[in-house]
């Protein structure tokens, strides 16, 4: 039976052993534990945790003022290309869209919820908050759908982890936005009032799935072939790819006011993107889809030029719409 351990310092590359690099949070270590698991299971080979402390992590800034795409990313990408590790596992919605030199995606696992969920206090859905009620959301697409469905909330600023996000709804907020997955994941979905449905208020690009990078010269190697082939998912990957590559063709960054949802119907993979202006008052939704391969090919380059096709037609009808002059796309916000 292969294990699965965690490491404090750095560990040399060996044939016997798979590193995996992880955030150090208590979102990413529970993520990146269940994809250590079924690692070992695919392979038989035994799977460390290497934790890699990202400048997302460390800063106090508001995420917003951080700015930069991939601060949750980077050091673990350098701990790839340095050989520290040989497989890395981002929430993929942190991950910027261009393409990173030396690293190619290795899969794309079952995804977890993707929807928003409201934790408020007093067990309150949205609609029961009160007027002008508090909420708390560092995420300008979250405020913008809040500001939508209730002008009148008090919105303000929020970073931190999730159960330093959490703790302000018994200070000084009424209510917190976070993501299912991420509340799922800890063990903290007992504080979740309201789960938004995806049509109406679509979570981030990519939200509640999880992306495994590797070196690009591993990709087509084994142990990582049978991993990633264990590991990937057909629906998560299309849905996710798709997502992204709207952001990509809008040029927007990880903060710009845009919400998608892509699932896969029959042998349709459907697409709905929205973007909002950022107080909420106007918003562009593009709903396209496409035929999606099935079976084997369900897992190819034609699936995921699919997926990226559907995404890059969205993103040209929402900017033929003026969705560049209704928000502000740029990672400059
Ligand atoms: N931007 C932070 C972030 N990145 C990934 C998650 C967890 C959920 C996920 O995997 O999408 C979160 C927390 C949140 O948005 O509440």
């Amino acid at each position: 039976m292969s294990t699965v351990t965690r490491v404090e310092g750095p560990i040399g590359a060996r044939p016997d052993l798979i590193r995996i690099g992880t955030r150090g949070s208590a979102l990413a270590i529970s993520q990146t534990t269940t994809v250590a698991e079924a690692i070992a299971a695919a392979t038989g080979i035994d799977v460390v945790l290497v934790t890699v402390k990202t400048e997302g992590d460390v800063s106090r800034q508001s995420l917003s003022q951080l700015g930069g795409t991939g601060v949750f990313v980077s050091a673990l990408r350098d701990a790839l290309i340095g050989d520290r590790c040989d497989i890395a596992v981002h929430s993929l919605k942190d991950l910027p869209t261009a393409p990173c030199t030396g690293i190619a995606l290795g899969a794309i696992p079952v995804r977890a919820d993707a929807r928003d969920a409201l934790c408020a206090r007093d067990g309150m859905t949205l609609a029961q908050l009160p007027h002008g009620a508090r909420i708390g959301t560092g995420s300008p697409r979250r405020a913008a759908q809040l500001l939508c469905a209730r002008p009148d909330l008090d919105v303000r600023d929020l970073r931190g982890n999730v159960d330093t996000r959490l703790r302000r709804v018994e200070n000084d907020l009424d209510a917190v936005v976070l993501a299912a997955a991420g509340l799922d994941r800890i063990g903290r979905s007992a504080a979740i009032t309201e789960r938004f449905a995806l049509d109406q208020t679509p979570g981030a690009p990519g939200q509640g799935a999880l992306a495994l990078e590797v070196r690009e010269s591993d990709l087509a190697r084994d142990p990582y072939v049978s991993a990633f082939t264990a590991l990937n998912d057909g629906e998560a990957r299309a849905s996710a790819l798709a997502e992204r590559e709207l952001l990509a063709a809008l040029e927007a960054g990880c903060a710009a006011p845009v919400g998608a949802t892509a699932r896969i119907e029959e042998d349709r993979l459907r697409l709905s993107a929205t973007v909002y202006r950022l107080d909420g008052a106007e918003s562009l939704t593009a709903s396209v889809e496409c035929r999606v391969p099935s079976g084997a090919a369900a897992a190819s380059d034609a699936a995921d030029r699919a997926a990226a096709d559907l995404g890059r037609r969205a993103a040209l009808d929402l900017l033929a719409r003026g969705a560049a002059s209704l928000a502000p796309l740029g990672s400059a916000r």
